[in-house]
């Protein structure tokens, strides 16, 4: 592999309240190359969330460390963009302005970065939409916002925590190609976090299965060539798709049979 742009390392961590201690990560391995696009999967309570906010700098791992771009993660980073399952869109601003949130937290909001939100929101689809406001848009309209948003401030790398999960399946697919075509095009490194076994095959390079009790990886699925280079609604159509489905789908209800919660 050439040289990861993440990496975890021995990392553990452990959460503390007033309930007490619990171990959410165990141990976890994971280099991700540059340009790559990676999924984790796993039952609820996986750690998946935690593994993705350690990449994000959110809080440090309790053992353990955590690399971007080569540089130990202290703490939230431009380097690092987001797309979540939630927009997060303010109502009473217009949509270039939502666009431009990003670039106006890091104080790079100027005509030059302006004509980057104009463009992207144009690639995305989005023409003519900059002076509406969030309540005109649909759902997989205002998460292409959210997706221009983060473009435009130009991360090295996307944290995709369940972006398509509250979209309708029509929808859904097609801002999955979208994204994936976009982040490729850009040479972007991704790590979805998802629930949906065919939306981690369809999309990824390589699908990484948690499982839980602590969270551990139980099996890295590297997808064959033909799938990872074809959009992923071609993907899902493709003979050797169902193939790499199952194996996901078995992984996730044997082994040490704690999953079992899946719906992909
Ligand atoms: N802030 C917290 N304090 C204490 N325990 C937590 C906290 N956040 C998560 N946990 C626990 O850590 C474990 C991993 O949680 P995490 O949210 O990372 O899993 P997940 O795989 O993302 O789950 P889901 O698929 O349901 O979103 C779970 O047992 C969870 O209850």
């Amino acid at each position: 592999m050439n040289e990861p742009v993440m990496s975890l390392k021995d990392v553990s961590h452990v959460y503390v309240n007033d309930k007490g201690a619990s171990l959410a990560l165990e141990n976890i391995h994971l280099d991700i190359a540059p340009g790559e696009f990676v999924s984790l999967v796993g039952p609820s309570g996986c750690g998946k969330t935690t593994l993705l906010s350690l990449l994000a700098g959110l809080f440090p791992p309790t053992l353990g460390s955590v690399t971007v771009g080569g540089r130990s993660v202290q703490g939230p980073s431009p380097a690092v963009g987001y797309m979540l399952q939630q927009d997060f869109l303010f109502p009473w601003r217009t949509i270039r302005d939502n666009a431009a949130i990003g670039l106006e937290i890091a104080g790079r909001r100027n005509e030059k970065t302006m004509a980057a939100v104009d463009h992207w929101l144009g690639e995305l689809g989005l023409e003519g939409n900059g002076g509406r406001y969030p309540h005109e848009l649909s759902g997989g309209m205002r998460q292409r916002v959210a997706l221009a948003r983060t473009l435009v401030t130009e991360p090295d790398v996307l944290l995709l925590d369940e972006p398509f999960s509250a979209l309708d399946l029509h929808i859904k697919l097609q801002l999955e190609d979208l994204v994936q075509h976009t982040l490729a095009r850009l040479g972007k490194t991704a790590v979805l976090v998802t629930h949906d076994l065919a939306e981690a095959a369809a999309m990824s390079d390589r699908v990484i299965v948690l499982g839980k009790g602590p969270g551990h990886i139980r099996r890295e699925v590297s997808i064959a060539e033909p799938i990872r280079q074809a959009p992923p609604t071609e993907a899902r159509r493709m003979a050797q798709f169902q193939s790499v489905f199952d194996q996901l789908w078995a992984e996730f209800n044997d082994g040490d049979g704690k999953g079992g919660d899946q719906h992909g």
